[in-house]
């Protein structure tokens, strides 16, 4: 019988024809942790395996994402602590304050078709985009792996997403992934590959694949696979890694678990409403709701054609007087491109607060939310207190209704107003 794209990547690390449930031990391509769980990694190393030195230099790395620039003097002592390792171990890549989040810096410089990549984050699952088998793993695990260079993985079962059809007008790939939420609930995919295809997927730029499969966590899922075709090959090559590239998709007769079609003809801008990523409801049922903070930016839609269409919107037009814009770029490089685009001046000159790239505003640690507030934000989670405040309100929703609700300070269906 035919593979899935998750038992292919599993059959061809471990050597052996592998089907769900097998219990298999793979060689890790990439290895990374972060300001919040690095420093537990490198503890694990120590109390656990008796040692701090890394398996492979190249293949570790830490990045200083999660409370960046240091907002306090206990992050600054961790960050110290990750530094001072990494000298250690002279490791090439450690990402400093302001380099960007996790996700997009592997994307750009390490995932690659076929490859396992493993982090210290839950949204490790962002390199199924590249049909790596990206995956997140407790520090214990990743403290192992830094050590050893191996893991041991189940072979998950699959969850096939059959999305066809062209998405209508500021519809996006996170709302098929909203959809898709609201379709099979938070746990509906736990512990199983979830592969995103179909024309709209073939049709969809990497960029906005990896919205679907950064989120892939939100639905339990341990991957978010997509097939590794010419778009990855132009992705891997505009960041000079050509090289890395091979085509990679499932088997037509492989078997999944379970299926779902999405007509993505049908879909319209999604919000999900506190405090889960599975409550979701069209835009239109929330419109008019007072907005204090709109957030543009994270590890799931901080990329430069995000930043694109949020400055398309904002140009030439002003951030509501109550409501503050908050943007971050994903990574240095994202940054950059949109500098060079005009991007950012358009942004700032609407009125957004433009921040270093960092996970920033989306899990509360260097910009928090107030008692009662209520803010729309591009990121992938919306649970109670995520973004610094118990008594805060968190609503989940694509790039083009956060820019257009940022203009008005209220939500705002672009399909009324644009
Ligand atoms: C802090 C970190 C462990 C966490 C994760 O694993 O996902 C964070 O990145 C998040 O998005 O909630
Ligand atoms: S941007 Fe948000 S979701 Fe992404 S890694 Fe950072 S904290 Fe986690």
């Amino acid at each position: 019988m035919g593979k899935t794209l998750a038992e292919k990547i599993l059959s061809a690390k471990s050597g052996k024809d592998c089907a769900p449930g097998d219990i298999v031990t793979v060689p890790v391509d990439f290895v990374f942790s972060h300001d919040g769980t690095m420093p537990l990694a490198i503890q694990q190393m120590e109390k656990e395996l008796n040692t701090r030195k890394v398996f492979d230099p190249e293949k570790v790395a830490g990045v200083c994402d999660h409370a960046s620039p240091s907002p306090s003097e206990q992050v600054s002592n961790v960050q110290i602590f990750m530094r001072k390792f990494a000298k250690e171990n002279n490791m090439p890549y450690f990402f400093e304050n302001g380099d960007g989040i996790c996700h997009q810096i592997v994307a750009e410089k390490f995932s690659a078709p076929g490859k396992i990549i493993i982090g210290g984050d839950s949204h490790t699952c962002t390199h199924g985009a590249l049909a790596a088998f990206g995956t997140g793993m407790g520090s214990t695990d990743v403290g192992a792996i830094m050590a050893y260079g191996t893991t041991w993985l189940r072979v998950p079962e699959a969850f096939k997403f059959d999305i066809n059809g062209e998405l209508p007008k500021y519809v996006t790939s996170k709302d098929v992934f909203l959809h898709i939420v609201r379709e099979i609930t938070a746990d509906g995919a736990t512990y199983m590959s979830m592969e995103f295809m179909g024309d709209t997927v073939k049709n969809m730029s990497v960029e906005s694949r990896l919205v679907m499969s950064n989120m892939a966590i939100e639905a339990g899922g341990k991957v978010g696979l997509c097939a590794a075709d010419e778009k990855v090959r132009q992705f891997l090559a505009k960041y000079g890694r050509e090289h890395e590239y091979k085509p990679l998709a499932a088997d037509p007769d492989a078997h999944y678990a379970n299926e779902l079609q999405v007509d993505a003809t049908k879909l319209e801008p999604l919000i999900a409403y506190p405090h889960r990523v599975d409550n979701v409801k069209p835009v239109s049922e929330f419109a008019g709701m007072e907005l204090d903070q709109v957030c543009i930016g994270s590890c799931t839609n901080g990329r430069l054609e995000d930043l694109k269409v949020a400055a398309e919107i904002l140009k030439g037009k002003k951030v509501h007087k109550d409501t503050r814009l908050v943007v971050y770029a994903a990574s240095r490089g994202v940054m950059l491109e949109a500098m060079q685009a005009g991007y950012i001046q358009t942004l700032v000159e609407a009125g957004a607060a433009v921040c270093p790239p960092g996970c920033g505003f989306c899990i509360g640690r260097t910009v928090a939310l107030g008692d009662g507030e209520k803010v729309l934000s591009t990121q992938n989670r919306n649970f109670k207190g995520r973004m610094g405040n118990n008594k805060s309100e968190i609503y989940l929703s694509n790039v083009p209704v956060a820019a257009v609700s940022a203009i008005y300070g209220k939500v705002t269906d672009p399909r009324e107003v644009l």
